[in-house]
């Protein structure tokens, strides 16, 4: 028996952090994929070929890592039986861009086919997001979300998901940092300035919120123009939940500097990427970035969990 899925990756336009609070969040799905094909197999196997990693379980043997989140969704939804997994990733891992969402919703997209189970988009988000919660101790829906629907999402605080459209085709950049950031980290190191300075952190929150809110309702008004400055000022709220790093605010300031009309970390910060809006300039852009980070010119993607 073999089955496989794919989901995309994605870039958070607006709102990661403050997500995990219950705060609303923008995000866009990237043609950057992973698959996850399963083979019957007379023992328990998993191959993440770009990660050199080829795991057999042997007793005692550490997981860790992205294994974590594999070993989490065949604990919730395998049976237990043998399985040859094999894991091919076009998302970097711990690169900001939702490598452990997509690995998890290709994987449950997977496994459902292998074992004959229909699941909608909803349930299958929503089994993904307990993987991610399960592992990182907390994980808000956005990045299985994503993941699961594709295209562009507004996640509203009571964790509906609205499809947005806008124009991005040719728009936005990423840039990476040669430092993998942890999400798991990352979400509690935010949670610890929210422990210690509950007042401060929750008007960060807030005007996070604003922020976000006020981008959905120019994106649902086809006005992409204030984006920019949007993203611009959720970084600066970003680097005050202390998840930026000298080298991310840089890459930033050198986006905008090239011509972006906006400029952010996307996902956990710590490390990863930087997201740049850039109608119109996404070639002076890149070409700046790539000077002295991996970059590439990112195509929004529709498409979420595909069934192969
Ligand atoms: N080289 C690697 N080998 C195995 N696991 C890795 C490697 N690099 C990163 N990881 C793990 O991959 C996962 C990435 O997920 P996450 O931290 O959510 O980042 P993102 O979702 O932004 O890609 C983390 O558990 C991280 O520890
Ligand atoms: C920081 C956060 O808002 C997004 C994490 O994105 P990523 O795992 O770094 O791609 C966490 C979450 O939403 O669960
Ligand atoms: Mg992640």
């Amino acid at each position: 028996m073999r089955s496989a899925a794919s989901a995309p990756g994605k870039v958070i336009l607006f709102g990661e952090h403050a997500v995990v609070y219950g705060k609303p969040a923008v995000a866009v799905a990237i043609n950057r994929r992973t698959t996850v094909t399963l083979e019957d197999s007379g023992e328990m196997r998993i191959d993440i070929p770009s990660l050199g990693i080829s795991f057999t379980g042997e007793s005692g043997t550490p997981a860790g890592g992205i294994l974590d989140y594999i070993m989490r969704a065949l604990e919730l939804y395998h049976d237990g039986s043998p399985l040859r997994v094999r894991v091919d990733m076009e998302v970097p891992a711990g690169s900001g861009l939702g490598s452990s969402a997509a690995l998890t919703v290709a994987l449950i997209g997977a496994l459902d086919a292998y074992h004959g189970r229909e699941a909608g988009p909803d349930d299958t988000a929503s089994r993904a997001h307990r993987v991610e919660l399960d592992v990182q101790g907390a994980a808000s829906p956005l990045d299985t979300a994503v993941s699961t629907y594709g295209g562009l999402i507004y996640l509203a605080p009571d964790r509906t998901v609205r499809r947005l459209s806008a124009d991005l085709r040719d728009s936005l950049v990423i840039s990476s940092t040669h430092r993998s950031g942890n999400t798991a980290e990352m979400v509690a190191s935010v949670r610890e300035r929210y422990e210690r300075l509950p007042e401060v952190m929750s008007m960060i929150m807030d005007a996070t919120e604003m922020i976000t809110r006020t981008a959905c309702r120019f994106i649902l008004e086809n006005n992409l123009e204030p984006l920019g400055e949007l993203m611009n000022i959720n970084h600066g709220l970003l680097d005050a939940m202390g998840v930026s790093t000298p080298e991310l605010s840089m890459m930033v300031h050198e986006a905008r500097a090239a011509g972006a009309a906006g400029a952010k970390i996307t996902g956990a910060g710590g490390g990863g990427s930087i997201v740049a809006f850039c109608p119109g300039t996404a070639g002076s852009v890149a070409e700046a970035l790539g000077r002295k980070w991996n970059t590439l010119r990112a195509e929004f993607s529709s498409e979420g969990v595909l069934h192969l």
